[in-house]
């Protein structure tokens, strides 16, 4: 089926798999304008055991914004991962996935959500003028590391979408769409946790280089 598609994506796969230097990941649904990608497999569960034993003892209280302030928008601890074989492993798979350099990435973010805890609707790219001329965010993937008792869904407010975790699977979705109606339908959150815990990575890409 070929979809009907106002602006091209950085996401330029086709078919129903992606095929990077050390693993196949599976897509298992797609929509387009904004495109938003349901991945699978595209971390082992091993590999998910490894990035949360890593994020244990390093996770804080997340902060968001320019001047990262702690806020109820969200609750969630976080830690960004130095790298190592694993995380530079896992970097360049997704890479390849959001076809654009590692380099562009800011890295692995590990989140961790107890019970109660979530992440209200935010978008990811910078609404300051400066910070977002200089070098915008452009997409982001959000890995799930862990199977969620209960709620934890990535939600899209303005798309009727709710993705729910899973242990390797990901969510992927791009903003840099020329059309500003395009990348605000990229509104999106992590809805509260109400039983169990999550772990989640993201990783959020620059236009230019970053690291
Ligand atoms: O935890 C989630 O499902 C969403 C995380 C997120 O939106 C982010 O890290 O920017
Ligand atoms: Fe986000």
């Amino acid at each position: 089926m070929t979809m009907q598609v106002k602006e091209a994506s950085i996401f330029d796969h086709t078919g129903n798999k992606i095929m990077t230097e050390d693993r196949e990941i599976a897509i298992i649904a797609k929509m387009e304008d904004p495109k938003i990608a349901i991945l699978g497999n595209v971390v082992s569960e091993a590999e998910c055991e490894e990035l949360i034993r890593l994020s244990k003892d390093r996770v804080n209280r997340s902060k968001i914004g320019s001047r990262h302030e702690v806020s109820d928008i969200r609750t969630s601890s976080s830690t960004f991962l130095p790298e190592d074989d694993v995380t530079n492993r896992i970097e360049n798979r997704i890479a390849q996935i959001m076809n654009v350099p590692v380099e562009h990435g800011e890295g692995l973010h590990i989140l961790n959500y107890k019970q109660g805890q979530e992440y209200k609707a935010h978008y990811d790219y910078f609404k300051s003028k400066v910070r977002a001329a200089n070098n915008p965010r452009i997409s982001t993937l959000v890995l799930y590391l862990n199977d969620v008792e209960e709620g934890g869904e990535t939600y899209f407010p303005h798309m009727n979408l709710s993705i729910s975790p899973h242990k390797g699977m990901g969510v992927y979705f791009e903003y840099f769409y020329s059309d500003p109606v395009i990348n605000e339908r990229t509104l999106h959150g992590g809805s509260p946790v109400t039983a169990g815990e999550k772990w989640a990575a993201t990783m959020w890409v620059r236009r230019k280089q970053y690291r």
